[in-house]
């Protein structure tokens, strides 16, 4: 996908990551980015980045994902605005640890059932029948597929974010919709999220060769999976041992001659 004159919707975008997919998609020459956040940061992030990358247009819809019905308020807002929605990037999530019960829940409503919402609601709005197709990117994490001690439901949420989005993005079903669905899994990235679960900086200090990237970085391999039209159900890793790598989709090499 050509991301000039693209017009874009990313949950979280007042956050470290969020924030720099936005600048990404802006650099990239997009006609306008909604950041979609509970924060009221996103009214002050919204006016940096109108400033920074002129003439793109960004605006700020205060949400809370986790509410279907106030997430597709989101969707309404930014249809009307513009006109269509291209990209849609589900990056809104927290950590909790496991000590915490109810932020743990919250961690799995807020990290898999609000990717969930925005998953159905962007390939809804973006269906070739009534938009134009498109492609949604769901932030899952490294922590999908190597699990942090003390952090199940995180863990858990970002597993199924993986799940949801392979689901989400087989081939008949972007047949049907013409909307790609894939799935970005950083690893450790200098953001706010770090100083939410106390001790994460001193565990992830003791880790051999685990510098944190910075959500720049993370940023490149997003725009990867927003321009690269081959990758449907595509799972990408962002790590500072491996930097940027997409890992085989199994489904895809059994229906190809290898036999993976
Ligand atoms: N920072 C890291 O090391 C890594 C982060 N990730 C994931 O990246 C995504 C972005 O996180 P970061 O930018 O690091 O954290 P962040 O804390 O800077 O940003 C998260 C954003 O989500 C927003 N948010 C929280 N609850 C919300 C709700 N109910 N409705 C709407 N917005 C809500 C917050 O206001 C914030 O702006 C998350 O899904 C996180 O799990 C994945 C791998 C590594
Ligand atoms: C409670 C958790 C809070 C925050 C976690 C961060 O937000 C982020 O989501 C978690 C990242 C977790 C990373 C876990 C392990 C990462 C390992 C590597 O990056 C090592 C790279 C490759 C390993 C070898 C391989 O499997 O290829």
């Amino acid at each position: 996908m050509k991301i000039s004159g693209k017009v874009a919707l990313i949950t979280g975008g007042a956050g470290g990551l969020g924030k720099a997919f936005a600048a990404a998609l802006l650099r990239a020459k997009a006609k306008a980015v909604c950041l979609v956040d509970i924060s009221s940061r996103g009214k002050e992030v919204a006016e940096d980045l109108r400033l920074q990358y002129p003439p793109s247009q960004v605006d700020f819809y205060h949400c809370d994902v986790m509410n279907y019905d106030l997430f597709k308020g989101a969707f309404d807002f930014v249809q009307k605005r513009f006109g269509a929605i291209d990209i849609v990037c589900n990056n809104a999530g927290m950590a909790a640890s496991d000590h915490n019960v109810s932020g743990s829940i919250r961690t799995l409503r807020l990290n898999l059932e609000a990717v969930y919402f925005g998953t159905k609601l962007g390939m809804d709005y973006m269906d070739k029948e009534s938009g134009r197709g498109g492609v949604i990117i769901n932030v899952a994490s490294m922590a999908a597929f190597l699990p942090l001690m003390g952090s199940m439901c995180y863990n858990a949420s970002k597993a199924g974010v993986v799940a949801l989005t392979k689901s989400a993005g087989v081939p008949e079903q972007y047949e049907m919709t013409g909307v790609r669905v894939n799935a970005l899994c950083p690893s450790f990235t200098e953001t706010p999220l770090l100083d939410t679960s106390s001790g994460l900086r001193e565990m992830i200090a003791q880790l051999p060769n685990h510098p944190i990237m910075s959500p720049e970085y993370v940023a490149e391999g997003f725009q990867q999976l927003v321009e690269n039209e081959e990758l449907c159900g595509a799972v990408m890793r962002v790590t500072p041992q491996k930097g940027i790598e997409i890992v085989p989709n199994r489904r895809k090499d059994r229906n190809s001659s290898s036999k993976l």
